[in-house]
């Protein structure tokens, strides 16, 4: 993939690009066996890919520069600003958004945050494209000053963009490094962004989690319902379901599913993805789905009398941690689909898991020019 940003060393985020796809798939094969010496070699599929360019579905871009000349990108080491508006990571109907989002700024004056000086407004734009081509933005501002202008000048920007479908203001009043504040105003009346896929529509709401790949995401899903496709009418749970991707694509006729997620608006979404797959029927009427806002560490009580044969878990980078593999170990869990973004806290939990052993294994290429890899494995009681 030619980048210019990273020729000119601008931004170095892509550590693998000098490296051709197919080798970067090499090394990353290699890696993660290296450090899952416990899956048999015969268990790992081919790799799953996409595109190694036009993936990405987020763009989180630092606002720097001056509402006359803002840019969105990264904040260098020396507060400066790097625009990187223009990465050929991002779709190109994303890349053609972001000019018209600066004319905006300029618009409005709404002077970039300076993290130097602590002053300004704007700190982040979050963008979001769906598989088709609709977006939803987020305005991370340090205070409620310009949101009153933005409300007010919004029609402009949503006449402009017609494929703009969501838009929000996200306070973030405190100086900390974080991407995002508690409070968050939806400016439009739609409030999910819809990430339509071949099977299934998940919704995103400003603030939720989505896997970021737009191509190889669907990949996850699927496979997961290969590896189930086998079985009969099933009680399953997805553990850190996120807005239900798993649990859509597991849920064949009469399979009744649970899933767990500490964010109640990922809950939310994912309740609203069964209500439009059952109404558009790409659901089947007689599968059961319900979403529980929990943590994870409840799901002994909370499917431990429902006595679940399957379970798809696809938690945060730390791993499923302790709680869960003892509730694994006392359940009557035949089949286990792991799905892990850290291949280290995946290697430490699946020694843990002494009761399964891996029948398949396979790595998703969510992340293309940089070493981190997913790996979805599943486990079979012995
Ligand atoms: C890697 S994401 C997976 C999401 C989902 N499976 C998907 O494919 O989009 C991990 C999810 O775990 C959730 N999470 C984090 N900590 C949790 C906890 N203690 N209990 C339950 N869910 C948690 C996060 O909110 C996030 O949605």
């Amino acid at each position: 993939m030619q980048c210019e940003y990273y020729q000119l060393d601008q931004c170095r985020s892509c550590t693998w690009l000098d490296l051709e796809l197919e080798t970067q798939h090499e090394r990353k094969a290699e890696q993660v066996q290296e450090i899952l010496p416990m899956i048999p070699a015969q268990a790992w599929l081919p790799m799953a890919y996409g595109p190694e360019a036009g993936f990405r579905a987020k763009a989180k871009m630092v606002v720097t520069g001056s509402w006359k000349d803002p840019q969105l990108g990264i904040l260098n080491p020396d507060h400066s600003g790097q625009d990187l508006s223009q990465c050929p990571l991002y779709p190109k109907q994303m890349q053609e958004l972001f000019p018209l989002l600066k004319t905006f700024i300029r618009l409005l004056r709404i002077p970039p945050y300076d993290v130097s000086r602590r002053s300004g407004e704007l700190k982040m734009i979050h963008v979001w494209i769906s598989p088709d081509n609709e977006f939803m933005v987020r305005w991370v501002l340090r205070s409620p000053k310009f949101l009153s202008q933005i409300k007010s000048k919004l029609p402009l920007l949503l006449a402009q963009v017609p494929a703009l479908k969501v838009v929000s203001v996200n306070l973030l009043p405190e100086h900390v490094a974080l991407t995002e504040g508690a409070e968050e105003i939806i400016l439009t009346p739609q409030e999910h962004l819809p990430m339509r896929f071949a099977e299934q529509t998940l919704f995103l709401r400003p603030g939720g989690f989505f896997q970021t790949n737009l191509f190889v995401t669907p990949e996850l899903y699927r496979q997961a319902a290969a590896w189930t496709a086998d079985l009969e009418a099933c009680r399953a749970v997805d553990l850190f379901c996120g807005v239900g991707g798993f649990a859509l694509w597991l849920a064949r006729p009469s399979w009744q599913v649970r899933g767990i997620e500490i964010s109640e608006p990922a809950v939310a979404a994912a309740k609203m993805a069964v209500a439009v797959g059952l109404q558009r029927g790409t659901l089947p009427q007689d599968a059961s789905l319900e979403f529980f806002a929990a943590d994870a560490s409840e799901v002994f009580a909370l499917v431990g009398d429902w006595d679940p044969q399957v379970a798809v878990v696809n938690p945060p980078r730390r791993g499923i941690g302790p709680e869960t593999v003892a509730w694994l170990a006392g359940s009557g869990v035949k089949r286990l689909i792991y799905s892990s973004c850290n291949p280290r806290s995946l290697a430490k939990d699946l020694s843990q898991l002494t009761d399964y052993e891996v029948s398949a294994a396979r790595i998703f290429d969510l992340f293309p020019h940089t070493s981190h890899a997913e790996v979805m494995v599943k486990l079979e009681r012995k």
